[in-house]
């Protein structure tokens, strides 16, 4: 498994904890910055994850900032996309089961390291469940035509 991560200045701290704890378990990571905590703005790592994921060079894409909400906007933007903005881990393994989504946006002034470390494992190991979300997932690709 392949996960494109980005983070702001924000969720840089976030970020990293996230790389090391993937990295641990063997999964690669592709870290598209940044690379600090100097000021920065989220869009640029947003659309870079987004774009390796819709390139499947990624399975999956995380994304780090203040609030994760940022992210989450830019990141829906993007055709192909469908990005979730967690706080909770039922809500990871749902989004996974019941969405099929493939990027995740986290809040690092929301949430701690270790909740943040349980929601990306939860949204990783979960499985869509198809059936009658597929229609559902369609739906929503269906919408991204219309634009
Ligand atoms: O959460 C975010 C976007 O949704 C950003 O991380 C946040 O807006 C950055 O704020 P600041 O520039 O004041 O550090």
């Amino acid at each position: 498994m392949k996960i494109a991560i980005g983070s702001d200045h924000a969720g840089f701290e976030l970020k990293q904890k996230v790389v090391a704890h993937l990295t641990e378990q063997g999964i690669h990571v592709i870290d598209v910055g940044t690379t600090s905590t100097e000021s920065t703005n989220f869009v640029t790592y947003a659309v870079k994850v987004a774009e390796l994921v819709n390139a499947n060079e990624a399975n999956y894409g995380i994304l780090c900032c203040g609030t994760g909400i940022g992210m989450s906007m830019a990141a829906n933007k993007i055709h192909g996309i469908r990005a979730a903005l967690l706080s909770d881990s039922f809500s990871a393994k749902a989004t996974k089961e019941h969405n099929n989504a493939n990027v995740i946006c986290l809040g690092a002034r929301v949430i701690g390291e270790s909740l943040a470390l349980t929601i990306v494992d939860t949204f990783l190991t979960a499985q869509f469940q198809g059936g009658r979300h597929q229609k559902r997932v369609e739906q929503i690709m269906t919408l991204e035509n219309k634009r």
